[in-house]
């Protein structure tokens, strides 16, 4: 069985598939006793030996969600106590159905104190969180995470934006969370990853055709996003039928970042690969170059007469290479020549402030272009998409790339591709120990290799993502950047993913 992609939906737009589930004839507080009942299933197959559960109640559905989740370990015999946030008399529709099927005693929040032994189900606010927490709610999630008990989180934690993954005052810690229908960003953008614990996606029976025609472009990103359109290799295939990828070389000082870029480059199955270093760093890059070639490129009419043979088709700029009118020069010669350029590190810096001529040379005829910027990169060349707090990292990429006519690899611990038509992935396989000098030259390599086959920019660079933390998951947590090369996965291991 070949698993499907994995949509990631804001919470506004799970409020548009809420709906058009309950329109096409769907009870909507069927959907909360099942969101209720994985809450509970959840409690009962991880803390069943608990002494007890405390549920925490908020003021709008995702309390509801704790009612249901409150009566159903009751009813399964675990002792379980509600607290609600605000009067509960003043629940509406389906969350009032909830408060009444409980029946039982509602203690005021303001009465709670965490008790070791029991459990919490922190159903305070979901979707709706719309503001800063504030008052008794910021006061008992300071207690509960200060006590360190288990928490389940009701679709997220409490003060977590399920849009953004920013916590709005202060947040639950949570040990797990279980979410329904689809995750949303804020479970993989930091910090919500981290404050969500454990995952669960809960499929509370809304049917996949209302996630689908909500589904906004955004993914987890996963092999079934961009497997199909992995480069193949065919009985007749040659080596310039993978592609030729020109890695630029920095100084003398400066030349082992585009050795790393070019040994992942080859390593992904580009075809040829060279080095296109200054002559003064050429003995330093020939005393360790074997299957990777070497050539010199000092300035602008060298690199003319490189572009004349078409079979260079991508390049990688920017790892060690320097800050400045040289690097920026060099972009705008290969994207005017109509070819994939992976602009990284110092060719991303280069180009601070001069942000809409990148943009114009991206948009000549055939160009494709990659940028890889790290935070700080990305806040270099794009000062004011960076400084809107209030847009998340998927907005952030996809407002870069529309910008810049550019497919933006937007880096982290939960990195973010992104392409101009809006189409966006986060990739939540990285293990910390992928931030480590000289990982982000090989994964520029990786992209550049991918490129050089042929491979479409948006589903290259999700896939150059990827397989850069599958590397590092797979090499372990000794990793250095030379070893990632080594252990990239076979592409056939998961074609059948
Ligand atoms: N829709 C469905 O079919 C299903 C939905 N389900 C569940 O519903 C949840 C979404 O429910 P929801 O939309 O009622 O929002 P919710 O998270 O309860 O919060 C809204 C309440 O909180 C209040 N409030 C907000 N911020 C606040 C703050 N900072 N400080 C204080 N108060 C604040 C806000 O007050 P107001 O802003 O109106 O003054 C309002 O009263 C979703 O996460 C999932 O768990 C499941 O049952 C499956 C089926
Ligand atoms: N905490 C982390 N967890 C997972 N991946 C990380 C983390 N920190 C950095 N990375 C990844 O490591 C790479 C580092 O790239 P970069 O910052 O350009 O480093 P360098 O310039 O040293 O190569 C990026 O791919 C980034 O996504
Ligand atoms: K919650």
């Amino acid at each position: 069985m070949r698993t499907a992609l994995e949509p990631v939906v804001t919470p506004v737009a799970m409020g548009r598939i809420d709906r058009r589930a309950i329109d096409s004839g769907i009870v909507g507080y069927r959907l909360m006793l099942m969101a209720g009942a994985a809450i509970a299933a959840s409690v009962l197959r991880h803390y069943g030996d608990a002494a007890g559960v405390d549920v925490l109640c908020g003021p709008g559905n995702n309390g509801g969600d704790g009612y249901v989740a409150a009566k159903m370990l009751q009813t399964s015999g675990m002792c379980a106590a509600c607290y609600s946030l605000g009067d509960p008399v003043k629940l509406a529709g389906d969350a009032a159905c909830a408060r009444d099927d409980w029946g039982d005693e509602i203690l005021s929040l303001e009465d709670y104190v965490p008790t070791d032994g029991r459990v919490v189900i922190d159903a305070l606010f979901g979707a709706g969180l719309q503001r800063d927490v504030e008052g008794v709610a910021v006061r008992v999630i300071e207690a509960v995470n200060a006590f360190d008990i288990p928490v389940i989180a009701a679709d997220l934690p409490s003060g977590l934006s399920g849009e953004s993954g920013r916590v709005r005052g202060t947040a639950l810690r949570a040990s797990r969370t279980v979410t329904f229908a689809a995750p949303k960003p804020g479970h993989f953008l930091l910090p919500g990853r981290d404050l969500c614990g454990v995952l669960e996606i809960a499929d509370i029976g809304i049917p996949s055709r209302c996630i689908e025609a909500e589904t906004e472009g955004l993914w987890l990103n996963r092999p079934p996003l961009w497997r199909d359109a992995l480069p193949r290799l065919a009985a007749n295939s040659h080596k310039y039928t993978r592609g030729h990828l020109g890695v630029f070389s920095g100084g003398y000082r400066q030349t082992g970042a585009a050795r790393l870029a070019a040994i992942a480059g080859l390593r992904v199955g580009a075809g040829l690969v060279t080095v296109l270093s200054p002559a003064s760093a050429n003995a330093a890059n020939a005393a360790h170059l074997t299957t990777i070639m070497l050539r010199t490129i000092d300035g602008g009419a060298d690199l003319d007469g490189l572009l004349e043979d078409m079979r260079f088709n991508s390049f990688v700029l920017g790892p060690g290479f320097g800050v400045g009118e040289k690097a920026r020069d060099f972009a705008e010669r290969i994207l005017g020549a109509g070819r994939a350029l992976v602009l990284d590190a110092d060719g991303i810096t280069s180009f601070a402030g001069y942000h809409d001529q990148l943009a114009e040379a991206a948009a000549k005829q055939d160009a494709i272009l990659f940028i890889t910027p790290h935070q700080g990169e990305f806040a270099r060349l794009f000062p004011q998409i960076a400084s809107n707090a209030s847009r998340s990292k998927v907005e952030q990429a996809r407002s870069a790339a529309r910008e810049t006519e550019a497919i933006v690899v937007y880096k982290g611990a939960d990195t973010v591709v992104a392409d101009p038509s809006g189409r966006a992935a986060i990739c939540d396989n990285a293990p910390p120990w992928l931030a480590t000098a000289g990982s982000g030259d090989t994964l520029a390599g990786l992209l550049g290799g991918l490129a050089a086959q042929g491979m479409p920019g948006f589903e290259a660079a999700c896939a150059a993502a990827w397989l850069h933390g599958e590397a590092a998951n797979r090499a372990g947590a000794r990793l250095i950047a030379e070893d990632l090369a080594n252990n990239l996965p076979a592409f056939s291991e998961f074609q059948e993913y």
